[in-house]
């Protein structure tokens, strides 16, 4: 198995490349993280953390320069073998939880596993396993809005680790959060991913934040 979980080797975007404005975000970009390593990425806004996080989620395709997953070439590959990549190695967290309004936080967290066919016992007792480690065992059951902002990130940090993903990638997971609140939540997450031996890219604006990762990458004019 590869010792790097991804790998990004000289990866160009350019939007609206064959329009009259064509926007260049990346070019020649490279980026690795290793196995177990968390690295934190802090980008000005506009840098193109978002378009660097879409094409690392295999959510987007580069132009040019090639995304690796645990040592395997992901360009080139079609709709079906990126969606299953995608399911089984990756997991998103975001600023805001999306998690679905109608279903428990358990069943936030077993909904991702039923779509990997993990058995609904399995996955039940996976729940429960990690709403009790980020201090939620008690709210298994209570939907979202019945849960504050911070709760409700940590049951989005279950529901991202529920298929034991092998890389994590979050863009401003406590970004909607005030600084205290944002601080505790995120020392939740960090604690979860050092737990579980995760690898981890996440994007912050949060100096003291990043400084508490194992490697910042900035991306600005010296590397995009
Ligand atoms: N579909 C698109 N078409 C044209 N330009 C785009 C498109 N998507 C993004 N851009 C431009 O590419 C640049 C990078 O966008 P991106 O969303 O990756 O930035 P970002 O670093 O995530 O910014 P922020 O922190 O403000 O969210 C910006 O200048 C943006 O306007």
């Amino acid at each position: 198995m590869s010792n790097e979980v991804l790998r990004l080797e000289a990866v160009g975007k350019t939007y609206g490349k064959n329009g009259p404005a064509p926007v260049e975000v990346l070019h020649g970009l490279d980026l690795t993280v290793a196995r177990g390593e968390v690295v934190a990425l802090v980008a000005p806004s506009g840098a193109g953390k978002s378009t660097l996080l879409h094409i690392a989620g295999l959510l987007d395709t580069p132009d040019s320069g090639r995304v690796l997953l645990n040592g395997r070439d992901m360009t080139g590959l079609g709709d079906k073998a990126r969606t299953q990549a995608r399911r089984r190695e990756l997991g998103f967290v975001y600023q805001f939880h999306h998690l679905l309004p109608e279903f428990t936080a358990a069943e936030n967290i077993v909904l991702p596993q039923l779509a990997n066919a993990v058995p609904a016992r399995q996955a039940r007792l996976r729940a429960a396993d990690l709403l009790d480690r980020v201090g939620l065992g008690p709210r298994a059951d209570h939907r979202p809005a019945e849960l504050s902002g911070g709760e409700q990130q940590r049951v989005a940090f279950c529901r991202a680790l529920a298929n034991s993903p092998a890389l994590l990638l979050a863009d401003e997971p406590t970004g909607n959060l005030d600084p205290e609140t944002s601080d505790r939540v995120f020392g939740v997450l960090m604690d979860l991913v050092r737990d579980t031996g995760l690898s981890a890219l996440i994007a912050t604006h949060n100096h003291d934040l990043a400084a508490r990762m194992d490697r910042v990458i900035r991306l600005d004019e010296r590397l995009a």
